[in-house]
């Protein structure tokens, strides 16, 4: 496996009395995109301002391509870019102005600068507003500036806090699409509190609550953490449970009525043709066949500590 472009070590920070990190580890790979996740104020700034060199934790250590972040700051801020949650963007700049100025910040070699504008503003298509202010950009372009002054240094590593927060539903597909395509070749971590934009953005997902990690893995374990797949059938001429339970991938048949089953399998691909199928083949005479799963409101909810949500029913 290739090695951690991003390790968070045992992280802890505290704001006077308050801890909002409780001892976070985590580490970040290459490329893709990782989602943090959390409720409002679960601690993903937080942690996302430390990890960017802006905020002093209380301790643990971070590390960037290998580099500690706090004993080395200016050699490790190299790979890693940042979009915070308030976009730094000063309005009465032009695109270039403002592009140019942070090629600067990033203490770019003077003739790497121009290119490096350049590849940024196609990269997130914004060339053709280069002599625009900023201020006369609508959201969704001001963002894309913001997604620009992150990747100008060509980092390793981009980090976006809440990217999509107060975009129309238009410019949040926009940006979400750009996320995937510069995480096409470096590691990406955004943070959120929308479920579904994890699901639509992420690979990977790191769930905090009270600043602790609750959860971490593939969308897919999230999607399935709290419980099998399963789909429940209503048949009018049913056999006997023992035959339901032989079913190719059935894990388990629970018996809700005389007539009304839930299956729990192993194998989803399928799985409700394969059992109207079976039907048909038994003479079961199948009257209501619904798949179910834990959706990512049921594990957001649990995670969180609070109530669950009620089982959700597809198809
Ligand atoms: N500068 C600060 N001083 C004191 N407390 C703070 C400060 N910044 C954040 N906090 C508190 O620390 C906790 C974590 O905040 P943080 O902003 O990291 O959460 P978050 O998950 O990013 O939330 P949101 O989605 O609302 O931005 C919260 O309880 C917040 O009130």
């Amino acid at each position: 496996m290739s090695e951690a472009i991003v390790k968070v070590e045992n992280l802890y920070h505290r704001y006077t009395t308050q801890w909002a990190v409780q001892d976070l580890s985590f580490e970040i790979r290459n490329r893709g995109v990782l989602g943090l996740l959390g409720a409002n104020g679960a601690g993903k700034s937080t942690t996302m301002n430390i990890m960017c060199g802006v905020l002093n934790q209380t301790s643990g250590n971070i590390y960037i391509n290998g580099i500690n972040l706090r004993e080395h700051p200016i050699e490790a801020k190299k790979y890693i870019g940042f979009l915070p949650q308030k976009p730094p963007l000063n309005p009465d700049m032009t695109v270039d102005e403002y592009l140019h100025f942070c090629a600067h910040l990033r203490r770019m070699d003077g003739k790497e600068v121009h290119q490096a504008v350049e590849a940024a503003k196609e990269r997130c298509g914004i060339a053709h507003f280069r002599k625009r202010l900023l201020k006369n950009l609508s959201g969704g372009y001001q963002q894309r500036v913001g997604i620009a002054q992150a990747i100008i240094h060509n980092p390793k590593v981009v980090v976006f806090d809440e990217p999509t927060n107060g975009l129309d539903p238009i410019q949040i597909v926009e940006i979400r699409n750009l996320i995937k395509e510069i995480a096409v070749d470096r590691a990406v971590i955004i943070s959120t509190h929308i479920l579904p934009e994890v699901q639509l953005s992420c690979e990977n997902i790191i769930m905090i609550t009270q600043g602790k990690c609750v959860f971490s893995g593939t969308i897919e374990e999230f999607d399935n953490y709290i419980e099998p797949n399963s789909l429940v059938i209503t048949l009018d001429a049913a056999p006997d449970v023992n035959v339901l339970a032989s079913l190719p991938s059935i894990k388990r048949v629970d018996k809700l009525t005389e007539k009304r089953y839930r299956l729990f399998f192993s194998d989803a691909t399928d799985i409700a043709d394969r059992v109207v199928c079976a039907s048909v083949e038994g003479g079961w005479k199948l009257t209501e066949i619904n798949l179910e799963r834990g959706s990512l409101d049921e594990v957001f909810a649990q995670l969180s500590g609070k109530s669950r949500i009620g089982k959700k029913e597809l198809v």
